[in-house]
């Protein structure tokens, strides 16, 4: 009896022993499922096992590396599938092995840590429809200093890709995810808009952006909504992408129709906009008109006008939000949806005025050869550009006061695309046709 009193209470202090040093000696951090930082921790961890796998595959002796990777290696790994986008435009996909779950070590900076991963299939995160999971990492109290750097490297890690490019969002069940790799910056110059309008809005957003103290101030909420409209193919998503790209902003792009949007789910998402993303919502006039909502395909556009009505003025936030609206009907748009305070700010962007056709057959062909081909002794020279430019903007003059026939900025890019500077404006009265504007 006397024995077994002992071992019970050797077990306890042993027990109390190790709570003790854990508390005393050791520090934990806790990253979970939810935080931003943790698919950029698991993506450190794999870029980390490769350094380390390469390390020891170049037969580094030290002891640490090699035992790291025994350690690691006698662990589960699971996929993480990622795109990737060279600069010549190519993407392939790239799957990258993290630790799957379970207990890995590590050395960082000369320290050991533990990482434990945890999934946990009861509980399953609502926003993504997965489990929850929780990444534990243990080290000594000695080195607590080794996390934030760790934390940024990887934030550095994961966002080195991103540097000078747009990434544009989407709506994946309520939560906002990249879609596709990130976009390269596009000039603003690059989208010819009509007399003024480009730096109206410029001028207007980075007005808005200096202006935060005010806003809270006066108590007044810190958006800014703007719409633009007009025909298709007149430069309104690649004007709002330019733009985000110009001010370092990304595009959180929110389709209303949807399959499975509804008021929630909106409401969710406008709520948790990640940072520096204007809000872009497409078309904004075909989300309430769709088709018939039908049981028999399951077709269902749950977001009603109030709905959006309500997410938009619900959006409270300490940072600045801007939402952009584009719409090729703006006639038929509600009028609560774009009252001053919804949208502030307004603007056409129309088909090719004539100055606007010039302008962009300049942007096309001067300092290139106007003619198709290598051949350098066709190659014009830049006054015969301008003339031709000239000759242009008279055609589109006359096309349109003459005839009420237009073309859009979008026809007479895939022209100019299509042909030398000669051929394009000879041919390009073809491109012209009526329009009902509405
Ligand atoms: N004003 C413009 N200046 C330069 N390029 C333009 C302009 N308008 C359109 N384009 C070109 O035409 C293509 C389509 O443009 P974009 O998608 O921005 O038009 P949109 O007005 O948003 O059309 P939609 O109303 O159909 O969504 C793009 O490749 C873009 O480069």
């Amino acid at each position: 009896m006397g024995l077994g009193a002992a071992l019970a209470g050797l077990r306890k202090g042993s027990v109390l022993l190790s709570t003790l040093v854990q508390r005393r000696m050791l520090v934990t951090l806790e990253i979970s499922s939810k935080d931003h930082a943790y698919p950029w921790f698991l993506e450190w961890m794999a870029a980390h096992a490769q350094k380390q796998k390469a390390l020891a595959a170049a037969g580094s002796r030290k002891l640490g590396i090699r035992l790291e990777q025994r350690l690691m290696r006698s662990h589960e790994l699971s996929v993480d599938t990622m795109l990737k986008q060279h600069d010549n435009g190519s993407s392939e996909v790239q799957f990258s092995l993290v630790p799957g779950p379970g207990t890995h070590w590590i050395k960082y900076q000369g320290a050991w840590m533990q990482v434990k991963r945890e999934r946990q299939s009861k509980i399953v995160d609502i926003a993504r429809g997965t489990p929850f999971e929780l990444v534990t990492l243990t080290t000594l109290s000695r080195d607590r200093v080794l996390f934030p750097k760790l934390l940024s490297e990887a934030r550095e890690i994961a966002t080195s890709g991103q540097e000078g490019k747009v990434v544009v969002y989407t709506a994946w069940n309520a939560e906002w995810k990249p879609f596709g790799p990130p976009r390269r910056k596009r000039e603003l110059k690059s989208v010819v808009l009509g007399d003024g309008v480009s730096k109206r809005i410029e001028d207007d957003v980075k007005g808005f952006l200096k202006r935060g103290k005010w806003y809270a101030e006066r108590g007044i909420p810190y958006r800014r909504g703007y719409l633009l409209h007009g025909p298709p193919g007149s430069g309104k998503t690649s004007f709002i992408q330019a733009l985000a790209g110009n001010l370092s902003y990304n595009i959180c792009l929110l389709n209303l129709s949807q399959r499975g949007m509804m008021d929630d789910k909106l409401n969710h998402l406008l709520m948790n906009v990640p940072p520096r993303s204007f809000v872009l919502l497409e078309d904004v006039d075909a989300a309430f008109n769709k088709r018939v909502q039908s049981s028999e395909d399951g077709y269902q556009s749950g977001v009603t006008l109030s709905g959006l009505l309500n997410a938009l003025d619900g959006v409270a936030s300490a940072e600045e939000r801007i939402v952009f609206m584009t719409t090729n009907h703006v006639s038929r748009l509600d009028p609560a949806l774009i009252r001053p305070g919804r949208i502030d700010v307004q603007e056409l962007l129309d088909d090719a005025s004539p100055t606007q056709a010039r302008e962009l057959f300049m942007r096309f062909y001067e300092g290139y050869s106007p003619i198709a081909g290598d051949d350098q002794s066709s190659v014009a020279p830049s006054e015969d550009v301008a003339k031709m430019a000239e000759q242009l903007e008279n055609i589109v003059r006359e096309e349109m006061d003459g005839h009420q026939r237009r073309v859009s900025m979008a026809s007479l890019q895939g022209h100019f695309i299509r042909h030398d500077a000669h051929t394009a404006v000879q041919t390009c009265r073809d491109l012209f046709s009526t329009r009902v504007v509405s």
